[in-house]
């Protein structure tokens, strides 16, 4: 059974135990959240995983695998440090990778504890066949995020905007996936995943939109190269604790913890 370590405790995270509650292959043994959650943290466990404590730093010992599904600064803080002891990790907030010299950071840290991190698909599809057509060689990959309005609140996108006053469709970013994870942290880590798996940060076009006609997360990826073309268009139901999130992430999550641990992974 792999003991695994739990980087945040919100709709990610939480629904993460919640799916892994009974399974006989993995056990979520620690849960790591900031000092100011511990409570609120401990009160879900008594219901999902009685007996798992929170704690405030990954445990030195006792743990075979860590997964992040916490936020940007969860990466320096925790994620690094597990690396270098030898821990492998499973990484949600892959647009923290769009900070200068993170990705190199992460390599160097798994290098150094001689383990790997993995970054998870997350909210989109179809990054398998990216990563292979980048092989061959890309053209181009543009990415468009369309959320409901709601999805961008407490984000740049109200600035100079009332969201809630949407009637039709509004383009709130149009740039490159760096600035667009740099700037939406909690809503552009597919934006980075797809460029991290084809063109990269800087040659990845992405539009972002705040749509009143959608009730889903939108994500619509298309790529040409020596492979050929493709269009892949994500509807993901949004998790309900919170509307920036799609369900599909906590899936990928525990998909990737699943694989960990079978003996034949898919
Ligand atoms: N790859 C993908 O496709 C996607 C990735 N994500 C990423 O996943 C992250 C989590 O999403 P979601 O669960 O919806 O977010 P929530 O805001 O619901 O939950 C975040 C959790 O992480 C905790 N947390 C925040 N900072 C730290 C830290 N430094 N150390 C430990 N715990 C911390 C929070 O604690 P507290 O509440 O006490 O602050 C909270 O428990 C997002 O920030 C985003 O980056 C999200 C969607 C898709
Ligand atoms: O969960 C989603 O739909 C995707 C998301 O927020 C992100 O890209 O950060």
């Amino acid at each position: 059974m792999l003991r695994v370590a739990l980087i945040g405790c919100g709709a990610i995270g939480s629904s993460v135990i919640e799916l892994l509650k009974g399974d006989a292959s993995l056990a979520v043994v620690a849960v790591v959240v900031p000092q100011e959650g511990l409570a609120a943290a401990q009160a879900l466990l008594q219901k999902f995983a009685p007996g798992v404590q929170a704690a405030t730093a990954v445990p030195a010992s006792g743990v075979d695998l860590v997964v992040e599904t916490a936020g940007h600064a969860a990466i320096e803080e925790h994620v690094l440090p597990a690396l270098r002891r030898g821990t492998p990790c499973v990484v949600a907030s892959v647009g923290a990778l769009s900070a200068q010299g993170l990705a190199e950071k992460l390599e160097i840290a798994a290098i150094t504890g001689g383990t790997q991190v993995q970054l998870i698909a997350g909210a989109i599809g179809g990054i398998d066949a990216l990563a292979a057509a980048r092989i061959g060689g890309l053209d181009s990959v543009r990415y468009t995020g369309r959320k409901p309005p709601r999805a961008w609140k407490g984000t740049p996108a109200e600035q100079g905007r009332d969201l809630d006053a949407l009637s039709a469709e509004c383009v709130i970013f149009e740039g490159s996936a760096r600035e667009a994870a740099a700037l939406y942290p909690k809503n552009a880590n597919v934006a980075a995943t797809v460029s991290l798996a084809g063109l990269g940060l800087d040659r990845t076009h992405v539009r972002l939109v705040a749509d009143p006609a959608v009730d889903e997360n939108v994500h619509t990826v298309e790529a040409e190269g020596a492979f050929g073309r493709f269009e892949l268009s994500m509807h993901n139901k949004p998790l309900a604790a919170n509307p920036k999130t799609s369900a599909l992430t906590v899936y990928s999550a525990v998909r990737a913890l699943r694989n960990r641990a079978a003996a034949l992974a898919i």
